[in-house]
């Protein structure tokens, strides 16, 4: 056993179906009465029924939030935040909602209670993204972990199948990655471990059936745990690409992390070979498929996108600056990324951009 810091971050989880009925309680023991609530446009329905059932304890709505936490978007929710006497935040939605909630804990300080929708693990870190000028800028503070995160399955009912499965490969990839984090720990093992298996037996029920009650449950759970790895383990050179296309190229972000994942855990296949065991595991794919071949399938089979060429907003010309990207500022990675691996990460995006299934 190699020696680890183990970093517990408190966050108060409610789990479980009808658990949204659990909100005005959850308010209380936060000892607020004025809460903004935000979602998505897309999404204000499911606002307005959060702000009905906080009653005179809902101070507004603001149904705004968009990919990426724009600077204009997070001033206006602040200032109607601070406007209305807003005591905390409540975010229904993904990652696009409870990261504008995040803006506004960052200025402010108040409290979020997360709602989450998608699987992209937002809720479970103190991990904040603002986007200004055209540039994305990503931080950590303890003051964005959402303090309370009420997991209901029946509100993510709703979300497009196509989505579910991209958006349960982005939580996968955060466990991925966990596993061969350099701060990276056994408690994150056990958790990456156990979300990737939830997810890959949930991924395929939800795309049979995407009103399986159980299997939006196991994907939540997984969910959950993989957005904790996130939280408390760094991230390598999966998330670096991925917030390279991303940010460069304004690609969408689940689409881009299930297409890029297989090939970044192929190129750290032979540096990571513990994290390889686990991940082969999970997927139930050992001594059968290699685990970026196991990532690859669990996404194709479930048809998702496995080629950047097929989602638009990139050409084939495009992979030599994002390669130049992703050299010039890596993140750590098990295997280690300078000017000399320039090439390889060509290779990889190549292989990504047409789709290639990685041995
Ligand atoms: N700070 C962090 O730790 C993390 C941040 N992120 C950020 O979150 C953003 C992506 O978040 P995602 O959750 O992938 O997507 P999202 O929050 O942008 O949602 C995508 C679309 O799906 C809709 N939607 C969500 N749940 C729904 C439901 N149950 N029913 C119907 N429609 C629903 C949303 O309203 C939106 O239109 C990116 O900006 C990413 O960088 C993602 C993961 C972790
Ligand atoms: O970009 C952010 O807002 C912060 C982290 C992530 O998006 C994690 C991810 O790439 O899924």
């Amino acid at each position: 056993m190699k020696d680890f810091i183990y970093n517990g971050q408190p966050a108060r989880v409610v789990f479980g179906r009808g658990a949204l009925a659990s909100l005005e309680r959850e308010i209380d023991l936060l000892q607020a009465s004025r809460a903004l609530v935000l979602s998505t446009p897309e999404q204000q329905d499911q606002a307005r029924r959060i702000a009905d059932l906080l009653g005179s304890r809902a101070a507004g709505i603001f149904a705004r939030a968009v990919m990426h936490v724009p600077i204009e978007t997070a001033r206006q929710a602040r200032d109607e935040a601070r406007r209305l006497g807003a005591d905390c935040a409540v975010a229904i939605g993904g990652g696009s909602t409870i990261g504008l909630g995040k803006a506004i804990a960052l200025d402010s300080g108040l409290p979020i209670l997360a709602i989450p929708t998608t699987y992209a693990g937002s809720e479970m870190t103190p991990i904040f993204g603002i986007t200004e000028a055209g540039l994305k800028k990503t931080g950590k503070d303890p003051r964005v972990l959402p303090r309370t995160v009420i997991y209901d399955p029946d509100l993510t009912l709703t979300l497009p199948q196509a989505l579910s499965i991209t958006s349960g490969m982005n939580a996968i990839a955060h466990a991925a990655e966990g596993l061969y984090a350099r701060d990276g720990n056994p408690i994150m093992e056990l958790m990456a471990e156990e979300g990737i298996r939830a997810l890959a037996r949930a991924l395929p029920a939800i795309r049979r059936d995407a009103g399986d009650l159980e299997a939006r449950s196991d994907a939540q759970y997984g969910a959950w745990l993989c957005g904790t790895v996130l939280g408390n383990v760094g991230m390598a050179l999966h998330h670096k690409l991925c917030h390279t296309l991303g940010g460069t190229f304004n690609l969408p972000h689940a689409e881009v992390h299930t297409i890029i994942l297989p090939h970044a855990i192929a190129f750290n296949a032979a540096a990571a070979p513990d994290a390889m065991r686990r991940i082969e595991r999970a997927l139930d794919a050992a001594g059968r498929a290699s685990a970026a071949a196991a990532l690859f399938d669990l996404a194709r089979d479930n048809g998702a996108p496995v080629a950047l060429k097929d989602i638009g907003g990139i050409a084939e010309a495009d992979l030599d600056r994002a390669a130049d990207l992703v050299v010039s500022a890596p993140y750590w990675n098990p295997r280690e990324i300078d000017a000399a691996q320039r090439g390889d990460i060509h290779r990889l995006l190549s292989n990504a951009y047409h789709g290639i299934r990685p041995d």
